[in-house]
């Protein structure tokens, strides 16, 4: 497969691509599309190289990321006026603290107006980076260089930033897009594999809500895509960010049409904290418990759902969940960012690769709501 994918949304700017070699150039690209190319760099550069762009840059990468991909992203990268900023592993660092010391450093840098955040790593460095980056001076440029499948095709994508507050998911954020996401699909490779799977729960949410196909794709070459073969993986990534981008292009800020990347997320964010499972795994339980209110009120068949479990056990991706009681998950639910006039505002799937708005009153809807938790419950 031949490298460099573009893909040009209203609001987005994605290359994908198979190696870190390119960023240099795709950014360079990517800021003369946009005309904002500092004047004084314009004349003397010749070549491409980020320092001609930004006074400074600041790379912001997890503790594992760092071990595993952080040289060889900024190999390629101009060494003056590079700073880097570790965070540890994990969910809990998308926290006000880790904000905080963030920001302090930012400042004791001196990162300015022209400077820039790099986000290297999963959904967490992402969201949070790009958090701090909306924030910092009242924003600067954000550039995600996603490294886990999920980042790939979902987070890196759209400019959802933001870090979360006790139990409550992103519930502190803004809207504010990347410059630019540079994907390289080889960074996978050193991916633990729990983390590769987890993604594949947001890829088969693509094929749930868009492109029913996928699924098939998905279950045919499941071997190679867990293999991580790099045309697969460049098959599944290039489809996936496409995809995203249109949607993201038509509703910048979840007014209507966005609201289906959120399939199964009002059901997963209600059990993520709580069981302390991975984002994708809480989506991938979330997806079966909406597919089975779906199913109670007739909106699918068994046919349908029986597919969706099909592809979710060819990546054993779990369907289930354990720990918290079945009133504490609704309590999070009710506070889901799409929710407003005591209304529970639920993505369902209403037949193949579609999905529709289901909006209930808290009160009509809980005995439902809590009986499909306990469906989805580990005995
Ligand atoms: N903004 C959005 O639109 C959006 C969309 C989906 C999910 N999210 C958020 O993304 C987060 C989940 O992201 P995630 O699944 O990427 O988790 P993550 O960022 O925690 O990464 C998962 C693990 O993989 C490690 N890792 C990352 N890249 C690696 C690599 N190439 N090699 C080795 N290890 C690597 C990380 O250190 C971490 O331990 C959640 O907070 C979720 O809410 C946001
Ligand atoms: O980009 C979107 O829009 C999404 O909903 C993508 C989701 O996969 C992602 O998890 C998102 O962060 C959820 O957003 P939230 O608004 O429910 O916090
Ligand atoms: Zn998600």
């Amino acid at each position: 497969m031949e490298e460099g994918f573009r893909v040009e949304g209203k609001v987005c700017n994605i290359f994908i691509e198979n190696g870190f070699e390119n960023f240099n150039k795709d950014l360079y690209e990517t800021k003369l599309k946009t005309k904002n190319i500092y004047k004084s760099g314009m004349s003397t550069v010749q070549k491409f190289d980020i320092s001609s762009i930004y006074d400074s840059i600041l790379v912001i990468t997890d503790q594992n990321v760092c071990d595993t991909q952080l040289n060889r992203f900024i190999e390629n990268l101009d060494k003056s006026n590079l700073y880097k900023y570790v965070i540890e592993a994990g969910e809990e660092s998308k926290s006000i603290d880790v904000y905080e010391e963030i920001m302090k450093y930012c400042i004791q840098i001196n990162l300015s107006r022209r400077s820039a955040i790099i986000a290297l790593g999963g959904g967490v460095v992402g969201d949070l980076s790009g958090f701090i980056a909306s924030t910092y001076m009242r924003g600067i440029d954000v550039i995600q260089v996603p490294t886990t499948l999920l980042s790939q095709v979902d987070s890196s994508i759209g400019g959802k930033t933001g870090i979360n507050l006790g139990k409550l998911k992103n519930i502190i954020g803004t809207f504010y897009q990347p410059k630019l996401t540079y994907i390289n699909v080889n960074a996978l490779k050193t991916l633990p594999d729990r983390e590769f799977i987890s993604g594949m729960a947001e890829v088969i949410k693509y094929g749930l809500i868009y492109d029913y196909e996928i699924l098939d794709y998905l279950i045919i070459n499941s071997q190679q895509i867990l293999d991580r073969d790099t045309d697969k993986l460049n098959h599944i990534v290039r489809q996936c960010a496409t995809i995203k981008s249109e949607i993201v292009s038509k509703d910048e800020k979840e007014s209507g049409l966005r609201k289906i990347l959120n399939l199964g997320h009002t059901f997963g964010h209600g059990v993520e904290k709580l069981c302390g499972i991975s984002h994708g795994e809480a989506v991938c339980i979330g997806i079966n418990m909406a597919f089975n209110l779906s199913l109670k009120k007739g909106f699918v068949d068994n046919d349908y759902y029986s597919k969706f479990i099909d592809v979710c056990q060819k990546y054993g991706l779990p369907l289930r969940f354990s720990g918290p009681n079945e009133k504490e998950v609704f309590n999070i639910m009710k506070n889901d960012k799409k929710n407003g006039f005591g209304k529970l505002n639920l993505i369902l799937p209403t037949g193949l690769g579609k999905v529709e708005e289901f909006i209930q009153d808290y009160d009509s809807i809980e005995k439902d709501i809590i009986e499909i938790i306990t469906m989805c419950k580990n005995k």
